[in-house]
């Protein structure tokens, strides 16, 4: 599947990751990265983490298709109703995607102390080989890939304002990606993964 070939993969192996910086304008970012911080209902929800209870080192939120609920540790939850910011932007991505997105969830980096721990979005909802779209505004931040099995095989790019990655095929299966802190960034930022819950 080489549906973008013009693009490089970012990953040397086992999955598919195609960065597109300034897929948005910056005058486009900059009233996204407005509207979003003023209308989305951010949160800081606490996550369990062996056993014990922690704030989540960011705001999140979660928008879609309001019949497609989600399940997050154990718990079930109803996403709130995409608003034209988010449906704007999930239009031009699907034209690139060429997929239809049900679910986002949103995280606002408040400054370089926020992040998000090594990961994969490799939940049972997303089905196998999940598409996610993530579309980054705000203050640019590293994202960090290392790979599942291969553990030295560390792959780094920056998301900057307005940029979109694609991740497809098999890179949650083999990937975990991760959003470190950094004391250099004084600035907000947020991201959006789109998603296919099925
Ligand atoms: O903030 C980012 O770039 C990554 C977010 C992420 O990995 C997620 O929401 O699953
Ligand atoms: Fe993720």
């Amino acid at each position: 599947m080489e549906t973008f070939p013009y693009i490089t993969n970012l990953l040397p192996k086992d999955g598919d990751a195609r960065l597109f910086p300034g897929f948005f304008t910056p005058a486009e970012s900059d009233r996204f990265l407005d509207t979003l911080t003023r209308d989305i209902q951010w949160k800081q929800e606490p996550i369990t983490i062996m056993g014990r209870q922690v704030m989540q080192p960011r705001l999140t939120a979660w928008y879609g298709d309001v019949h497609k609920s989600y399940t997050y540790s154990g718990v079930t939850m109803r996403p709130l109703p995409w608003n034209d910011a988010l449906l704007n932007i999930r239009a031009r991505i699907e034209a690139v995607a060429g997929v239809a997105f049900t679910s986002a969830l949103l995280n606002f980096y408040r400054d370089g102390n926020d992040s998000m721990g090594w990961h994969r979005d490799n939940e049972k909802s997303l089905g196998p080989q999940p598409v996610i779209g993530s579309v980054s505004f705000g203050a640019a931040r590293y994202f960090h890939f290392k790979h599942a099995k291969d553990k030295d095989l560390r792959i780094k790019t920056v998301l900057t304002h307005g940029s979109f990655l694609l991740m497809r095929g098999q890179t949650q299966e083999n990937w975990y990606h991760s959003v470190p802190k950094t004391a250099r960034v004084a600035e907000p930022r947020i991201n959006i993964t789109f998603r296919i819950i099925v």
